[in-house]
């Protein structure tokens, strides 16, 4: 069994759970006192090229990352950095989130929020709108075709922007097929576990430059948001070198002042 089932079977039990024991007409009602989201894709329209950070304590690549025992701190930082998306992970079992954190978040910031997790239900999106997101993650080796396009067409009528994440050059397909406009392009096999920052590059000229093109994984700092937007990224998702860095807020300003640099700024 790959890593992506493993974690796919705790996130289906764990999904059971919840829908048990809050109905989705419940959650539904919920949703109806919860502002409008943010539009998020028009954020990382802006000129320059955009730093999504993350809120990630563990990975099954890595295991424990950071503690993390006040999200909402770390995602100040972030914001005082200048990030344009906050991602906050919410898979419990692998990656030690919740939706709680993205409640907190969402309570300290006004950045869009992405929740991260891996979606296998409408269910989902309900929650993500209901704890503070304005995006989620949609990821293309998780789902059906079908499921794909409705996740998206739902997470669209939700006010949510889907990320779309493709491997490779078939996912790539798909997520075009299913009209994704904001496509991420995850340098991590899901197989393996490896980073292969090369991936971006291979990838990013089959996807059209009228999407937004993000890229995910392996950034250890400017140099490697330089290295991503050369190849054509409008954005870059960072996790790990932010959460065990020194200084989350300056490491977040550091790529910002690289990705606002006048060379990159009429790209999007
Ligand atoms: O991070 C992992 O080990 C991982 C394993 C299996 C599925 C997804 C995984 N990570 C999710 C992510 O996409 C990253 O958290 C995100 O791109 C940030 O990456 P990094 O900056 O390398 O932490």
């Amino acid at each position: 069994m790959s890593v992506l089932d493993e974690i796919l079977d705790g996130v289906r039990a764990d999904l059971a759970q919840r829908q048990e024991e809050l109905p989705l007409d419940s959650l539904k009602a919920k949703a109806e006192s919860v502002p409008a989201p943010q539009d998020a894709e028009a954020a990382l329209r802006r000129p320059g090229v955009h730093v999504i950070a993350e809120v990630k304590r563990a990975s099954p690549s890595k295991g424990p990352l950071a503690t993390i025992d006040d999200p909402a701190a770390l995602a100040r930082d972030y914001e005082a950095g200048g990030a344009t998306w906050i991602s906050v992970l919410t898979e419990g079992r692998r990656f030690k989130g919740s939706l709680d954190d993205l409640r907190a978040v969402h309570a300290a910031v006004d950045t869009p929020l992405l929740r991260k997790d891996f979606v296998v239900s409408s269910y989902q999106l309900w929650e993500a709108r209901v704890f503070g997101a304005s995006a989620v993650l949609l990821i293309v080796a998780a789902l059906s075709q079908e499921a794909l396009v409705s996740l998206v067409e739902r997470a669209r009528s939700l006010g949510l922007t889907p990320l779309v994440e493709v491997h490779d050059e078939e996912e790539v397909a798909r997520a075009l097929d299913a009209g994704a406009t904001v496509i991420g392009v995850n340098a991590r096999n899901l197989k393996t576990l490896e980073v292969d920052r090369d991936t971006f590059a291979r990838l990013a000229p089959l996807i059209p430059a009228d999407r937004v093109r993000i890229a995910e994984s392996g950034v250890r700092g400017p140099h490697d948001l330089l290295a991503y937007a050369g190849a054509g990224a409008g954005a870059v998702l960072v996790g790990e070198s932010l959460v065990r860095g020194r200084d989350p807020r300056e490491a977040v300003a550091d790529l910002v002042t690289a990705g606002a640099h006048p060379a990159l700024r009429d790209r999007n």
